[in-house]
Parts: C-alpha cells; structure tokens; sequence
C-alpha cells in the first residue's frame, strides 16, 4: 500500500485498537490493578473526528473524560508478529484522544458489561494528521493534554507497561494487524472531565499539536 493511502488512515483503516491501563500512574488514579497482560477493547472508525471538528457531548453522557495516547498507525497486514520484527509493521503515528464516558463505564464495569457504548460515539477519537515514523520516538514520546489552556496530562510512553512493539506482537496473536489499523497505547495520569464550551489542546512534545472544541451533540 502506498504512503499516500497510510496518510489516509483514518478513512482507510479498520480498526481502532485500544490498550487500556497501560501506565501505572492511571491504572493507580482510578484505583485499578496493573494488569498482567494487555488489556484491549476496540473503538468503531466512525469515532475519529479530524482537526476542524469538534468533539460532541451526547445527551446521555453525564462525565466525559479525555485521555491524551500516542497511536500507532499499521503499514502491513500480519498476524503472530514476533516482538523482534514488531516495528517493521509501524507505518507511522498519531496522536488521539481516547474520550470515554466514565459514568457510562463505570456502570458497564459493575454490570460486567463492555465498554463499547462508554468509548464508541461519534468523535469520541479526535486524532491529528499521520506523522512520520521517523518523527516520534515511541518509548521517549511526552504526551501533553490542557484544557482552556490548563495542564492536565503531561506523561512520557517510557513509562509504559507494555511497549510499542510487545503490543505489536500480543495484538497480532489475537487479530491480523492491518494497514491503516489504529493502535492506541493508553492514557497517563491526569484524566478527567470536560463540558460544552471548553477547548482541548493536546500534543506530542515537539511534533505534533492538536485543538478540539468541545460541543453539544
Ligand atoms: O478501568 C477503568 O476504570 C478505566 C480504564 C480505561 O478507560 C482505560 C484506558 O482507556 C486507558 O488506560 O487508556
Ligand atoms: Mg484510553
């Protein structure tokens, strides 16, 4: 598949792969244990909204939370990838929000329910423009989140659990892998809820910098 196309991921791609608890400082805040191995849940595609638009607030959300995550955006299709050949499927990256109805979630979580309702709306995955592979480096990658210009999440992918390769290769074990899929890496410290009116700038230090309003649906 040509570069052009990867560009274009958020049209072309398949899946949104989501990896939660994958630091401990956020797994700590909401009083989770770290977990022994990956944790996943997938987002629909029809949850990116790309710069220019604006996250929307559905009527039955009470708390939505933003997390700021680095994505890795998949150039190949492969399946049982082992974790020393896991960076030659990276065609690049992203930087996403992970929005998430916390009260939806936490609901669904004593229900024993899953979290797709909680992660799935419409331009619940704000997302910046693809960068290039050799921009990020994605075990030294400072993530940094403000609302209405405040710091909320400042956070370094070393801190990881699971790295971008391990996760390569445990997802690959699951499901094929393919161009233009999504993988988002989990959330740092510093969670937390945003209303109509408010603006959320988040960015890669150095790379990348993102602006989403937030609105009503
Ligand atoms: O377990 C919880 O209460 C919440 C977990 C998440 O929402 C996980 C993530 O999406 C993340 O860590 O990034
Ligand atoms: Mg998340």
């Amino acid at each position: 598949m040509s570069s052009g196309r990867l560009q274009d991921f958020v049209k072309f791609g398949r899946k949104i792969i989501a990896v939660g608890r994958n630091y401990r400082s956020h797994a700590a805040e909401l009083g989770n244990p770290v977990p022994k191995e990956p944790l996943l849940f997938l987002k629909p595609v029809s949850s990116y909204v790309e710069m220019g638009g604006a996250i929307e607030v559905p009527e039955r959300v009470q708390e939505l939370h933003y997390e700021v995550e680095l994505g890795v955006v998949v150039n190949g299709s492969g399946r049982d990838i082992p974790e020393s050949s896991a960076m030659e499927y990276v065609g690049g990256y992203a930087l996403a929000l992970d929005m998430t109805s916390r009260d939806l979630q936490s609901a669904a979580k004593k229900s024993g329910h899953p979290w797709s309702v909680a992660k799935g709306y419409d331009t619940f995955c704000p997302i910046s423009p693809f960068i290039e592979k050799e921009k990020v480096n994605p075990s030294a990658a400072r993530l940094w989140l403000k609302v209405d210009g405040e710091t909320k999440q400042n956070g370094v992918t070393t801190d990881m659990i699971f790295s971008v390769p391990y996760l390569i290769s445990y997802i690959s074990s699951i499901m094929t892998l393919e161009t233009g899929d999504l993988i988002l890496t989990g959330t740092p410290e510093g969670v937390g809820p945003v209303v109509p009116g408010q603006v959320i700038t988040a960015g890669i230090e150095g790379v990348v910098q993102v602006e989403f309003p937030v609105k009503k649906r």
